[in-house]
């Protein structure tokens, strides 16, 4: 059967709009399917990935997009975010998918958002520390939070890029500058770290470690990282060397992974799984839902410094309760004093960031 000519010029309009040039204009096409669908479409959040085409960012949009609490998820990255929107975009879950190129389309990628992941930066190769990555990362971070106080300040913000101690310290700053900040939405992701304590715990116990809940505390790099062995639940006890086996395999989960990987980057996949465990805790919280905690890095009054990982709880405006870390042992009180001393110094640089 012939093509009508309406049929015909709904395929050349169809064709005009897959063209790879069009993609990231997706708005002003004709068809712009991602409008259609988000209009009437299921309600849900929109959520924003900065640095969507990276080792994380990839795994991480196609978990989202597979959310049933995402209605629109927009994909932002200097490179390559073209080709992992037409990918994840097939994929046949409700959330509409648009890709954003470049700085010239940050602020088209953060307008509107109610949540924004940031896992953009570059990553530790074997023998570097995650402080080595400050130079490159914390200008990343700063251009990017300076888009979202302006695109979105209400936002929730949940900052993966390391060094995770002094880019959630550079967001602040960015943030008190534009007259955005709000505390309770800036939250710097140290799920992997809860993610890795379940799991080496759950071994050491033989159970499974979806049974398991280890609070982490004080923050994500090296002794900051710290298991609170003597609160997991469900109750049990360590001895003295499964305790120092635990602490140091969780405080150095990321450093196993950069040293296997081999200069091929460090944790992508857990990182993904353990950054959409998270992003979905915050869209339950946003939703209203009671009762949902986790611990992340965010601006806290728990110890003397200015910010701190601990147990929150995530509500409709964020971390709307900050939970003290409960009684500590002896071997907890030694590791929370190291964990402290590095972080000042690391939360320091990170402010000084934003001032020098
Ligand atoms: N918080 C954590 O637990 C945790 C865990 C793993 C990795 N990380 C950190 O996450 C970051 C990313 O890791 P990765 O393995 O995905 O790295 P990657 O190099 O594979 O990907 C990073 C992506 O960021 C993009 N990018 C760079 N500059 C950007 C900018 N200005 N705007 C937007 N995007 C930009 C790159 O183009 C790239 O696609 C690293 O800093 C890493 O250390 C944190
Ligand atoms: O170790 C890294 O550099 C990445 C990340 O912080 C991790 O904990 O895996």
């Amino acid at each position: 059967m012939q093509p009508t000519v309406e049929a015909n010029h709904r395929i050349a309009r169809i064709s005009a709009h897959l063209h790879p040039s069009n993609l990231q204009r997706e708005e002003s096409c004709v068809l712009g399917r991602g409008n259609c669908r988000a209009k009437g479409g299921a309600p849900g959040f929109k959520v924003a990935i900065l640095g969507a085409a990276g080792g994380i960012g990839q795994p991480l949009a196609m978990l989202m997009k597979i959310n049933p609490l995402v209605s629109v998820l927009h994909l932002y990255d200097v490179v390559n975010s073209p080709g992992v929107t037409a990918d994840v975009s097939h994929m046949d879950t409700g959330a509409v998918v648009r890709g954003f190129l470049g700085q010239p389309q940050l602020e088209s990628a953060l307008i509107g958002m109610d949540l924004v992941i940031i896992p953009a930066g570059v990553p530790r190769k074997p023998g570097m520390t995650r402080d080595d990555l400050f130079n490159i990362n914390a200008g990343i971070v700063k251009t990017l939070c300076e888009g979202i106080a302006k695109c979105c300040p209400k936002a929730i913000v949940n900052l993966i890029s390391n060094p995770v101690n002094s880019t959630v310290p550079i967001a602040a700053e960015v943030s008190k500058k534009a007259g955005t900040f709000d505390p309770k939405r800036l939250l710097g992701v140290t799920m992997l770290d809860v993610v890795r304590a379940n799991t080496f715990v759950a071994e050491v116990l033989g159970v499974d470690p979806r049974e398991v809940d280890v609070p982490v505390v004080g923050g994500h790099a090296g002794v900051t990282i710290l298991p609170l062995l003597s609160q997991v639940k469900p109750p049990c006890s360590f001895t003295l060397e499964e305790t120092t086996y635990l602490t140091n395999r969780i405080q150095n989960g990321g450093t196993e992974v950069v040293e296997a990987k081999a200069g091929a980057g460090s944790a992508t996949l857990s990182m993904a799984y353990a950054a959409v465990k998270f992003a979905d805790a915050c869209l339950r919280g946003l939703r209203g839902d009671s009762g949902i905690v986790e611990c992340t890095f965010v601006a806290s009054q728990v110890t003397e410094l200015p910010f701190f990982a601990s147990k929150v709880q995530l509500g409709r405006t964020g971390a709307e309760e900050i939970f003290p870390l409960g009684p500590l042992n002896e071997y907890e009180r030694s590791g929370l004093e190291k964990a402290k001393k590095e972080l000042a110094a690391s939360i320091e640089k990170g402010i000084s960031f934003i001032h020098k």
